[in-house]
């Protein structure tokens, strides 16, 4: 049985339940459960801190686990990424009130708070930076008003909490995150059930950001048509009864779907239809 580290709250847990469940896993029903056992599947969720799953997948418990990228890599542990989920993305920067900071030479002498201690101490020794860190759990933009410190280090998304705390981001972000699956540093990659796993996630990730695309068109104009919508690996084109034209079936993108239905148009593409993917395996 495969076992699996799910985070049970904060910003993760609900779009990792979800696409846990457009893939075809059991979730649990109650907020409160700890661990549920999906028997068809055969896979054990752990729902944990999201703090904490790096740890407990590189202590080797669990095979694989969800994470956030940033938390991955603050936790310090034995664990690697080994696929992008696209949702929770956020950058890490450093943020200041206007005016005090100009840049990361400005931060030597400085007292920077953070959640994320073990990011912004290896980012600072990179840069030769000899600044203290103070660690706080969480709302981390008060310590400036309050004179705990100076400069912040916090996960941006919209820059909302920033602006209402009065403070502006300093230097280039830290880095990017994202959801993200994990597994023990060098385990086993060709684990059938982790490979199982992992496709049933891209065939969501796919599912969420392509559409099925079909339309009529002259054999004159297939070329340019199927230039326009390539597919992932090449369109199903298929004769029609009336003489000189196919049909054409190609995935695009779905943020281009509009756009390309246009240009189809223009080359004189007709019966042109997209549809949702609701799964998929590629
Ligand atoms: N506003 C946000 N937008 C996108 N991702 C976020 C946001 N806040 C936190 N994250 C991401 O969520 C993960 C942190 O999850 P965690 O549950 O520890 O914090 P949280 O979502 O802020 O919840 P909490 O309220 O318990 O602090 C990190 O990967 C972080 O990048
Ligand atoms: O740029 P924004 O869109 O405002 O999002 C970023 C904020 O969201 C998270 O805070 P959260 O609300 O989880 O509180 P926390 O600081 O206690 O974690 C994060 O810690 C930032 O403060
Ligand atoms: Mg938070």
């Amino acid at each position: 049985m495969l076992r699996i580290a799910v985070p049970n709250k904060g910003s993760l847990s609900g779009p990792a339940a979800e696409m846990l469940h457009e893939a075809g896993y059991q979730q649990r029903r109650e907020s409160k459960e700890l661990r549920i056992v999906d028997p068809v599947n055969e896979v054990e969720f752990f729902y944990l801190r999201p703090r904490d799953i790096a740890i407990y997948v590189a202590s080797g418990q669990l095979d694989i686990g969800l994470t956030g990228r940033d938390l991955l890599i603050d936790s310090g542990a034995d664990a690697e990424e080994i696929l992008a989920l696209g949702f929770a993305r956020s950058t890490f920067r450093y943020a200041c009130k206007p005016g005090t900071i100009g840049g990361l030479a400005d931060l030597v002498g400085k007292t920077v708070a953070t959640s994320y201690e073990g990011i912004v101490a290896a980012h600072l020794a990179d840069h030769g930076i000899d600044a203290s860190v103070v660690h706080l759990d969480g709302a981390v933009e008060t310590a400036i008003q309050l004179g705990v410190a100076q400069v912040i280090a916090d996960v941006v998304e919209t820059g909302t909490s920033l602006r209402n705390a009065g403070l502006e981001v300093v230097a280039e972000p830290i880095m990017q995150s994202e959801a993200v699956v994990i597994r023990r540093t060098g385990a086993d990659a060709d684990d059938p059930k982790v490979q199982q796993f992992l496709r049933r996630l891209q065939g969501v990730l796919v599912a969420r950001t392509y559409v099925m695309m079909d339309y009529d068109c002259r054999v004159e104009q297939l070329e340019k048509a199927v230039a326009l919508t390539p597919g992932l690996e090449s369109p199903t084109v298929s004769p029609l009864h009336n003489e000189g034209w196919v049909a054409v079936r190609a995935m695009v993108p779905a943020k281009e779907a509009q756009r390309i239905m246009d240009d189809l148009y223009d080359i004189g593409a007709r019966a042109i239809l997209t549809t949702a993917i609701h799964a998929c395996r590629l």
